[in-house]
């Protein structure tokens, strides 16, 4: 959803530059990040793409210190600035397959830029600006080729962010919007930094204040492998696994293929059990989406994807025999006994969070 700042003259990069890149990026965190983290309490969060780092992390803020107002207003700006922006690739992307000049397409959409136009510019926009915004915006989403663009588009149809911020046009376009907890943990924003420092100080258990830095690693094209080297000075690792994708494939770059999405989470937490010098004392493994997998299940059976399962096809039985598959990759590497725990959640749902991440800490300090 970020704006495409590719000056016009550079050439298109292949996706070697771009790990090329990438891997430079994450030498410069790994290098920012010993000098912080080295002599503090550290937890390493690992999970596939899209599995849910931000959400957690989103939660852990909530529950450990919240947002104070200055951070929820910035948060509300960014907000809404990426709505727009996400807007504006529905209303380009109508545009450029409209060949019906009765859908006005184009008069909508410059009515719309110029909108945007005259809210990005801080200026001269004005607090009323923002309500006619929100008008344009759903009178937009009103006209039939926008609509169905939406409806046939994938990328769309998977964006659960987009579709909540989508369903709160008028109130996150308000004037002085601030964002609630839940608009917080559902809508986009910008990514999480690499390296997180988050004060875990659940309130119940104020007496044992727990300082960790949350390094958060995504499964990316095998570069999470640098990041295997700051294992041994990890006090543990949380593993966040995407349960819902049990059906979907992804690419693995070690062995060149496409990959089952759990088979491949399996296969990142065989990489990490088996680093030798490993000194974290526990690992945390966070099967989430479960509220996806329950209900996707209905359609897809466990089966269709894990054909040696035996089991019911119900999403109690069928995570268990995930988290099962878990443990023994976790025993089968352990150089000494070490400890494995587990939790099936919805990590867009406060209340659960609360009671997991509560565990989660009482856990680390074991
Ligand atoms: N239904 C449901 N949606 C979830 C859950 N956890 C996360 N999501 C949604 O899944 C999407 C991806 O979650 P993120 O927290 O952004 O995942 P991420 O791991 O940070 O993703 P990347 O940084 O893009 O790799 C978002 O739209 C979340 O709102 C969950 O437990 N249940
Ligand atoms: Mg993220």
């Amino acid at each position: 959803m970020t704006p495409n700042h590719t000056p016009r003259w550079s050439r298109v990069p292949s996706e070697n530059d771009a790990a090329t890149v990438r891997s430079n990026e994450i030498d410069e965190e790994l290098k920012k990040g010993r000098l912080t983290i080295r002599p503090k309490r550290f937890v390493a969060l690992f999970g596939g793409p899209g599995a849910g780092r931000s959400t957690f992390l989103r939660q852990v803020k909530l529950y450990s210190s919240g947002y104070d107002t200055p951070e929820r207003e910035e948060l509300g700006t960014v907000i809404q600035t990426s709505l727009i922006s996400a807007i504006r690739l529905i209303l380009e992307g109508s545009a450029s397959i409209s060949d019906d000049p009765t859908m006005q397409l184009p008069l909508a959409l410059s009515s719309f830029l110029q909108a945007t136009d005259l809210c990005s510019d801080t200026t001269t926009s004005s607090e009323q600006d923002q309500p006619l915004l929100a008008d344009t915006i759903q009178e937009l989403l009103a006209v039939p080729l926008i609509k169905q663009v939406i409806e046939a588009s994938p990328q769309f149809q998977a964006d659960s962010s987009l579709q909540y911020m989508m369903g709160a046009i008028p109130r996150i376009m308000a004037p002085r919007y601030t964002p609630t907890d839940i608009d917080i943990l559902r809508c986009k924003f910008a990514p999480a930094p690499p390296i997180v420092e988050i004060l875990f100080k659940p309130p119940p258990l104020n007496e044992y204040p727990m300082n960790a830095t949350l390094v958060s690693v995504r499964r990316d094209n095998g570069l999470q492998r640098k990041w295997l080297n700051l294992l041994d000075e990890a006090e543990a690792i949380i593993f966040l696994v995407d349960l819902s994708r049990y059906d979907q494939t992804e690419y693995c770059s070690e062995t060149d293929e496409q990959l089952n999405c759990i088979r491949a989470a399996m296969r990142e937490f065989e990489s990490i059990c088996s680093v030798p010098l490993m000194r974290f004392q526990s690992a945390i493994v966070i099967f989430n989406k479960f509220d996806l997998f329950a209900e996707k299940l209905t359609r897809i059976p466990f089966t269709e994807c894990f054909p040696e399962y035996t089991g019911a096809n119900e999403a109690t039985a069928a995570a268990e025999y995930c988290i099962q598959r878990f443990q023994v990759l976790y025993c089968v590497f352990g150089v000494r006994q070490r400890d494995i725990r587990t939790w099936c959640t919805n990590s867009l749902d406060a209340d659960q969070m609360r009671v997991t991440l509560r565990e989660i800490i009482v856990r680390l300090r074991l």
